[in-house]
């Protein structure tokens, strides 16, 4: 392996320890604790693992968290009648409505009803278009996240070329924005692209977020290039593996991302940066 590692685990500690010490700040203050309200709708495992996860994060950093359980039977009227009520709670600082929802459900209606100051996703129209316009307000936590590892590289981004694999509203167009916005040429591929390989043989910055395991071959990746891995597939065998193969593309690119410990941790630590950016928000009025 010739590449150097970008350990989100250990970069998404370093952010939890400032925000620590700015939650510290604000209770000397005498200010309430940042809070966050996590919607789980339904039983699936991995976003139980998830969950779990953020309130964890959130724990550590002095937030308060408070988590809804609903059954996979609740309707959209009882949903839509939740949020209403979380954002008029003045204690509620952002709300993380977790995805995917059951079939019953419209997610866009949804996400559209969660008010912006308080959608810590990222994911409302209004909080889009902010990002669109290069006037970002909260901003989806993932591509945040991997942002944040790029700028540990120390390179500078201007002018590089760079490949997104996907374009889903959460990572892949959000994604692209984030690097167009550091004025990266960018390049969205998916399912219909024509020479993938071709486009990811030009790219100095690889992002895959397909969903489907080993799906970028080491081949495929310019020498020195940086590769994000944005995948989390689960084997038969319960091993958790990304979007590319981690040992070929390591043997070519400068800098890679693990699978876990990378973007995961990462996008947590994104989450933690928006609830508290939430509210300052709401301090300010
Ligand atoms: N409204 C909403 N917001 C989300 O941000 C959201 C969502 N819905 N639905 C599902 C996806 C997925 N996601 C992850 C968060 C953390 C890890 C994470 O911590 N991963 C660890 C491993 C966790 C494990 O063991 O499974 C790692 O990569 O090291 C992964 C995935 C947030 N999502
Ligand atoms: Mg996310």
């Amino acid at each position: 392996m010739t590449a150097q590692l970008l350990d989100g685990k250990s970069i998404a500690a370093d952010i939890r320890q400032q925000i620590k010490t700015r939650v510290d700040a604000l209770l000397a203050a005498g200010q309430r604790a940042p809070g966050l309200a996590v919607v789980l709708v339904g039983e699936n495992p991995a976003s139980q693992v998830y969950v779990r996860n953020k309130r964890k994060a959130c724990a550590e950093v002095g937030f308060r968290s408070e988590l809804h359980e609903l059954p996979a039977s609740t309707t959209q009227d009882e949903l839509l009648a939740l949020i209403d009520r979380l954002n008029a709670d003045a204690t509620i600082d952002g709300i993380l409505v977790q995805l995917p929802l059951p079939e019953q459900i419209d997610e866009a209606l949804v996400t559209e009803r969660i008010l912006p100051t308080k959608d810590v996703d990222g994911f409302h129209p209004y909080n889009v278009g902010r990002l669109v316009l290069r006037m970002p307000l909260l901003r989806p936590c993932t591509p945040k996240g991997v942002m944040t590892m790029l700028a540990r590289t120390g390179q500078s981004l201007a002018g590089l070329d760079a490949v997104v694999i996907g374009q889903s509203n959460i990572v892949g167009r959000p994604m692209a924005l984030e690097l167009l916005a550091a004025r990266c040429t960018v390049t969205i591929c998916h399912s219909r692209t024509k020479d993938l390989a071709e486009k990811v043989r030009g790219a100095d910055i690889v992002v895959a977020a397909v969903g489907r395991p080993g799906f970028v071959p080491g081949e495929w990746i310019k020498a020195g290039a940086t590769v994000i891995d944005v995948g989390i597939n689960r084997t038969d065998a319960g091993k958790l593996v990304g979007d590319v193969d981690f040992a070929g593309c390591a043997e070519r690119a400068a800098w890679i991302t693990p699978v876990p410990g990378g973007v995961g941790p990462m996008t947590i630590a994104s989450l933690l940066e928006n609830t508290l950016q939430a509210a300052e928000l709401h301090a300010a009025g």
